[in-house]
């Protein structure tokens, strides 16, 4: 196959892992810098094009690496593609759909998905109100546009939440309100999903006296061993989404696995040190199977 790899940067480690699996498994592959493509919309025949170069019938699948501040356009190049019949291990309707948090939220719990209690608002008359509706303080705050742990908040107290809670509204930043696990203990669990199966997984544990678990915050990285209904609802949550690989993000509670957020294009670089299992394999493997059940 000819597949092709959707990423700002081929020295990236998870797009050279995953450049490195297809290779290994006989492809040919290519990394293509999504920002660089441009595409004819109106034209009856999909056009995609790369600097001098017409990739219009070059690729039989699409590995999409968008990253989070480029999903507009790199949706759109992975649906211009999808639209000339090439394969894409994610969606351009997963993507989207993952990358709305609050949408993304709104789904997986309608479809049962378990999640923390999450609330929002937008007007300062319903403080008291959302504060309520997630079982009152001790609870997490967390900006929308947050990553890496930055913009997510434990409020103690109903006061010290009531003054962040008017914080964000003052500043007009989306944010949701959200109950706070604290029999999480400061870890959360990483499942990456591909396909139908959760193919590896770490836990990663917060240092001591912060309940944030980024690996960016300080946090450390084990391999674990899921349980089946963590399985499943990791895999679910992927399905959900629409999502062919997925990072999805989990808190270990009382009442099961609870689902935190579900990522597009989730890192390989700490999940494959800490499991020593090759997810990059995984990957070329489920589009293998995917593109020949196409045919
Ligand atoms: N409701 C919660 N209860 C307990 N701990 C939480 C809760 N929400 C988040 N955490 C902890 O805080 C960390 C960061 O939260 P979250 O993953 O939601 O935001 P983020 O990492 O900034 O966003 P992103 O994952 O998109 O980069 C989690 O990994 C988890 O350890
Ligand atoms: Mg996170
Ligand atoms: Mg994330």
């Amino acid at each position: 196959m000819k597949i092709a790899i959707l990423s700002r940067k081929s020295t990236l480690y998870s797009t050279r892992r995953l450049r490195q699996a297809c290779t290994q498994r006989g492809h040919e592959v290519k990394v293509i810098d999504y920002l660089r493509c441009y595409m004819d919309i109106t034209s009856k025949k999909p056009v995609i094009r790369y600097g001098e170069r017409d990739l219009t019938n070059e690729f039989d699948a699409l590995i999409p690496r968008v990253g989070a501040s480029h999903t507009f356009y790199g949706t759109a190049v992975v649906r211009q593609f999808e639209m000339m019949g090439v394969f894409a291990a994610n969606s351009s309707e997963g993507i989207s759909c993952s990358r709305d948090k609050l949408r993304a939220l709104q789904l997986l719990a309608h479809e049962g998905v378990g999640m923390p209690v999450t609330a929002f608002a937008h007007s300062m008359k319903d403080v008291n109100g959302i504060i309520k509706a997630v079982g009152g303080a001790p609870l997490v705050i967390k900006m929308l546009e947050g990553t890496q742990g930055i913009g997510v908040v434990l409020a103690e107290t109903h006061k010290a939440a009531q003054s962040v809670i008017e914080a964000f509204m003052g500043m007009d930043a989306n944010f949701l309100v959200q109950e706070f696990i604290h029999e999480a203990g400061g870890a959360d669990i990483r499942a990456l999903v591909v396909g139908d199966e959760v193919v590896a997984a770490m836990q990663r544990q917060a240092p001591e006296g912060e309940f944030r678990s980024n690996l960016h915050r300080g946090g450390s990285a084990t391999e674990i061993e899921l349980t089946d209904e963590e399985r499943q609802t990791a895999v679910h949550a992927a399905k959900v989404m629409g999502l062919g690989v997925a990072g999805v993000d989990l808190l270990r509670s009382e009442r099961g696995p609870l689902v935190l957020e579900v990522n597009s294009s989730p890192g390989l670089e700490g999940i494959e040190k800490s499991s020593k299992i090759d997810v990059a394999d995984h990957v070329v493997a489920f589009i293998e199977r995917a593109v020949e059940a196409k045919q």
